[in-house]
């Protein structure tokens, strides 16, 4: 334990959140994933955050954007689903830029954020926390947490963010409300209810484009697939973000093991998830 109260999660803390089908789940009774991210700039966002909610384990995913950039999902992922429904819970923002947001794009963000359901914010969807419904974790960077504090009148500078990630992780989970994923070598999660976890990569090879979208996808997966641990416990948020960071951070470091310790890309990440999710279920 950290002096105040941080905790580092471990695998047997991992493996509780990961959820086995049974012999009565359909995809729909393990949990759908609705995802809106990616853009024309960066559709590479949103097959990389499709590609590791798949890798991950969910009963499905739909995906809403860009027909060009749905067409790269698909070509990647043809399991996914473009069809819209019913979702157990949403992944908003990676690869987005929330300042040249299209009026369809607004509106379908405003349905998510209005459906109740457990929602992560990431990237270019930040600026939504507040108008959320449903238990809400944000997924920032130093910089974006920065920005984010800032334009809700917390003065803050990424520099001031870098020197106590700990001490602006609570301020912005107070401030805002909302579970916090901050990510760095050492990712810090928490939340207002009194959470704090930490997830310390082995690897620093994960400072690499798009590592941060793989997580958003490996959490929306795990926030879907727990969709029924909700109503039982308020620190399900943190502690469903900080196993998937648990997962991500493992699978950085067996995706450079596999080339002897080498150079990873986010999509060897993403490709790495299964092996440790497995390995995780067989602990249970
Ligand atoms: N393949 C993809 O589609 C990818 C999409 N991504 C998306 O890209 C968006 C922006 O993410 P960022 O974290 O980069 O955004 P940030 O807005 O946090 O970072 C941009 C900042 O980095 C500075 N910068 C740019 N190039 C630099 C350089 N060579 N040296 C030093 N500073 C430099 C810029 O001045 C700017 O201040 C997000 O929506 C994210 O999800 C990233 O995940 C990368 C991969
Ligand atoms: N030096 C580092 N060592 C280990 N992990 C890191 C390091 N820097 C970043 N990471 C991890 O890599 C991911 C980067 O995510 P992010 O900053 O959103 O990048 P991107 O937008 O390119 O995906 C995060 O999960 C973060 O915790």
């Amino acid at each position: 334990m950290e002096p105040n109260g941080w905790r580092e999660w471990t695998a047997a803390d991992a493996a509780e959140w990961i959820v086995e089908p049974g012999p009565d789940d359909d995809k729909y009774a393990r949990g759908v994933l609705g995802v809106i991210t990616g853009s024309l700039d960066y559709p590479g966002a949103a097959v990389l955050g499709v590609e590791a909610a798949s890798r991950a384990g969910v009963g499905m995913v739909r995906y809403i954007g860009p027909r060009r950039v749905a067409a790269a999902v698909l070509l990647r992922r043809p399991e996914t689903v473009r069809v819209a429904g019913r979702v157990q819970a949403w992944l908003l923002g990676s690869g987005m830029d929330a300042t040249r947001r299209s009026f369809v794009l607004a509106g379908e963000l405003q349905h998510a954020l209005a459906s109740g359901v457990p929602i992560v914010l990431d990237a270019g969807a930040l600026d939504l926390v507040g108008s959320h419904t449903g238990p809400t974790i944000v997924t920032p960077h130093a910089r974006e947490l920065a920005n984010l504090l800032a334009s809700r009148d917390l003065r803050s500078s990424v520099e001031e963010v870098r020197a106590d990630p700990a001490g602006w992780a609570v301020r912005a989970a107070r401030e805002l409300g909302t579970a916090v994923l901050l990510k760095g070598a050492v990712t810090r999660i928490c939340d207002p209810e009194g959470s704090r976890f930490t997830v310390t990569a082995a690897t620093h090879r994960l400072a690499t484009a798009g590592t941060g979208d793989v997580l958003g996808g490996i959490l929306g997966a795990l926030v879907a697939t727990n969709h029924a641990r909700f109503a039982h416990d308020r620190s399900a948020l943190a502690k469903i973000a900080a196993s998937a960071a648990w997962v991500h951070a493992e699978a950085g470091r067996r995706a450079s093991e596999a080339v002897d310790g080498g150079p990873v890309t986010a999509m060897d990440v993403a490709g790495a998830v299964p092996a440790v999710v497995g390995g995780l279920a067989r602990r249970h």
